[in-house]
């Protein structure tokens, strides 16, 4: 599991260890795997021209520290004072005593430079950068300069992946002790380019703020039958989806749910003569859902238009788990999910998310962590909010962020999210919490998709083919 913690944590950590280190020695670790980094990015540190942006905090004095390193290792290092009277001191007297200088012409410097490094803030910044940052951060567009962040791209939120205003677009960030949630979730998480965690020996809690299922991780929750499985082991997914307008809706989620390892797919709805033709293992009701016999999880919502709100009040009443999707979200009472005892999983995409929280799309792109806690705290449900970086919460307010690392642009495509629900569905029939159920259909959809794409446009119906692909390489790291 990759995890990242908030800067409050990070700060206690901090304390903690900096009171049994040597004084300046947690900074030494930092500022030494800092530049080891650059070195591998430079490949050659001898005569590289390296720029240091040197904020007032011990950001800079990171920057500093590992300029300094690189100038005893023949590097020509300048360094550019954002608060020169602010600046690390003893950093800046580092970095003299190796042969590092004050830039005397800023720009001159920065157009000429190889590599770059962003030391303005860390976790001590707030808001994006101001007017002199953000003049210098331009003058390295359009130049050859890697620009390396110091432990975060400066501008970015911490905690939460917010940028509010312009921040450093970074080719490596080089973060410290652990990740931050802003390295894991869009947009922030787009400007750090690659990230690289250089180890410093914080002790943290073992509960994260935000966590990314790795290969592991999701090998271990998928749910594989054994010698005596049978389907109602495996789990029977019950899909009400579709309508005489969006029939394909209903037949992309019954693909994602069987090809999600369901035991038997039941579906209601009207759209049944279409999924059969395209799927005959379906078992299809005509009548309402709650005489379509045993079901272990309900997939309700997509394409359902808007004379599925009985069967929906059917679905919800059902104790059972249910996730809810698509036309599903809108039909949706609140008061009702909250009093459900079975778990419910909701997943809408930013727009439906920003129609479920009556504020702007652009609300909720901006603040995805924020907007996706709100959900789930209004709603006592599990959801999962699609999208660039696909994020997953639980009820609890304290529970950590599962973010999923295997998104793909091209997944942004019609019907892939009913692909997703069906399988996120056969996976709570399997009996996975809604947490794990969530975010390992959000990991092998974006599996899939990478497969099905390989660089191409994809279109949803190959994301559910590519699925038993994807559930295989996952398989095969436990045979490693
Ligand atoms: N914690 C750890 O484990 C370790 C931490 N380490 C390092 O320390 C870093 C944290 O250092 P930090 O606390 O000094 O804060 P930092 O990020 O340098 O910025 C604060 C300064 O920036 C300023 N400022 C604020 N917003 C701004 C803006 N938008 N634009 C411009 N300026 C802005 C603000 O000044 P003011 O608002 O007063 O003008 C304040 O002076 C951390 O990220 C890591 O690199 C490692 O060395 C070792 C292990
Ligand atoms: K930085």
């Amino acid at each position: 599991m990759r995890t990242a913690y908030c800067v409050e944590t990070v700060r206690a950590a901090e304390r903690e260890l900096m009171a049994r280190l040597p004084e300046g020695a947690l900074m030494q670790r930092a500022a030494a795997g800092l530049a080891a980094v650059c070195a591998d990015v430079l490949g050659r540190v001898t005569g590289a021209r390296i720029v240091l942006l040197v904020g007032s905090g011990d950001n800079g004095g990171d920057a500093l520290y590992a300029g300094a390193r690189l100038a005893r290792r023949g590097a020509g290092v300048r360094a550019v004072l954002l608060a020169p009277d602010r600046a690390h001191s003893a950093g800046l007297a580092a970095l003299r005593a190796a042969g590092g200088r004050v830039a005397e012409d800023p720009y001159g410097a920065l157009r000429a430079a190889d590599l770059v490094l962003d030391g303005i803030t860390g976790i001590g910044g707030h808001g994006g950068l101001r007017p002199d940052a953000v003049e210098l951060v331009r003058a390295t567009l359009g130049t050859d300069a890697v620009m390396v962040a110091v432990d975060l791209p400066s501008g970015v939120e911490a905690d939460t992946g917010e940028v509010r205003g312009e921040a450093v677009r970074a080719d490596v960030t080089v973060t410290f002790g652990t990740y931050k949630p802003g390295l894991l979730i869009d947009p922030a998480r787009d400007y750090a380019g690659a990230v690289r965690l250089v180890e410093i020996g914080l002790e943290l809690p073992p509960t994260a703020d935000a966590e990314a299922l790795q290969y592991r991780d999701v090998a271990g929750l998928l749910p594989v039958p054994d010698a005596e499985s049978d389907k109602y082991r495996r789990g029977v997914v019950g899909v009400v989806a579709g309508s005489a307008r969006y029939p394909g809706a209903a037949v992309l989620a019954v693909a994602g749910a069987l090809r999600g390892g369901a035991g038997a797919v039941r579906y209601v709805g009207p759209a049944a003569d279409a999924v059969i033709a395209r799927f005959p293992e379906t078992l299809v009701h005509q009548g309402p859902p709650g005489k379509a016999g045993r079901v272990q999880s309900w997939v309700v919502g997509p394409g359902l238009g808007d004379s599925g709100r009985d069967f929906l009040d059917e679905v919800i009443a059902e104790d059972v788990p249910v996730l809810v999707d698509a036309d599903g979200l809108r039909l949706l009472d609140a008061a009702r999910v909250r009093s459900r005892t079975a778990p419910t999983l909701l997943t809408p995409h930013a727009g439906e998310a920003a129609a479920l929280l009556g504020v702007a799309r652009e609300q909720v792109e901006a603040a995805r962590l924020a907007s996706v806690r709100a959900l789930a705290e209004k709603y006592g449900a599990t959801v999962l909010l699609k999208g660039s970086t696909t994020l997953v919460v639980g009820p609890h307010p304290e529970s950590p962020v599962r973010v999923n690392p295997t998104g793909t642009p091209w997944l942004a495509t019609a019907g892939s999210g009913d692909v997703l629900s069906g399988l996120a569905g056969a996976l709570l029939a399997a009996g996975l919490e809604p947490l794990d159920a969530a975010s390992v259909a959000a990991y092998l959809h974006g599996l899939a998709a990478r497969h099905a794409s390989r660089g191409a446009p994809v279109i949803a119906s190959e994301v559910a083919a590519a699925l038993p692909a994807a559930w295989r390489d996952i398989r095969d790291v436990l045979r490693d």
